[in-house]
């Protein structure tokens, strides 16, 4: 359901990263694994529709999403994939409630206040709703984070290390939450990382 087919890039003419062609089923959790430096976020935001690859072709349900121009492919990110960065991006002016709903907008859905309740119940955050990310802690700032990328059921829900500045008690929360949360909403699960502690999260693996 999600193919990465001849991928390869480079940032320099003498230097082509190139990866090995990835068949990923729906609703499958797997684990991205590499060195520092062996082009794991490259290849995340190569798989996210963020960076369009020197070769090759990356299909999510169908669409060979570097086929889509401009705002379609923006569009079509906010519907089918969810991303985590490693830091939390959350809009600093919004609220907890307001970053939601936004996204909901970015991807051309319906605004829609009960989906966003319903997503803050699940990650344990709703009495946050109406506070302003200042408010918030660093480990309820990811909860945040999550719930953005699900907010809208994506296809693929895609996490670039994200347990590498967390001690091992929240990497382990951090990596329950996420494979929780993509069996909740019926989303492909692809965690990157170089994280010895999570090295055996999921059975399935992908080794740069
Ligand atoms: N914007 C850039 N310009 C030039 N070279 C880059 C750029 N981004 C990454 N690289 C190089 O591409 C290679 C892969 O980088 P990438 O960030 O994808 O690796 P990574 O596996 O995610 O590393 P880490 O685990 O340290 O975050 C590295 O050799 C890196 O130096």
């Amino acid at each position: 359901m999600i193919i990465a087919e001849s991928l390869s890039h480079y940032y320099s003419k003498d230097h082509t990263l190139s990866f090995e062609d990835w068949h990923i089923a729906e609703s499958e959790q797997w684990l991205l694994l590499g060195d520092s430096g062996s082009g794991k976020t490259t290849l995340i935001n190569i798989l996210s529709g963020l960076l369009k690859p020197a070769s090759g072709r990356v299909t999510i349900k169908n669409t060979d999403i570097y086929q889509l121009k401009g705002k379609d492919r923006d569009h079509f990110r906010g519907q089918h994939i969810g991303i985590i960065f490693q830091k939390p991006h959350i809009i600093k002016s919004l609220t907890i409630m307001e970053n939601l709903l936004i996204a909901q907008s970015f991807a051309l859905l319906k605004e829609d206040k009960l989906r966003v309740e319903e997503v803050l119940e699940s990650l344990g955050i709703a009495s946050k709703m109406h506070a302003y990310p200042a408010e918030l802690s660093y480990g309820q700032l990811q909860r945040v984070s999550i719930a953005r990328a699900v907010i809208n059921k994506p296809t693929l829900l895609i996490a670039d290390e994200p347990t590498s500045s967390l001690d091992d008690r929240n990497a382990e929360v951090v990596i329950t939450l996420l494979a929780e949360q993509s069996r909740i909403n019926g989303s492909t699960l692809v965690v990157s990382t170089h994280d010895q502690r999570v090295k055996n999260s999921f059975d399935k693996k992908y080794i740069l």
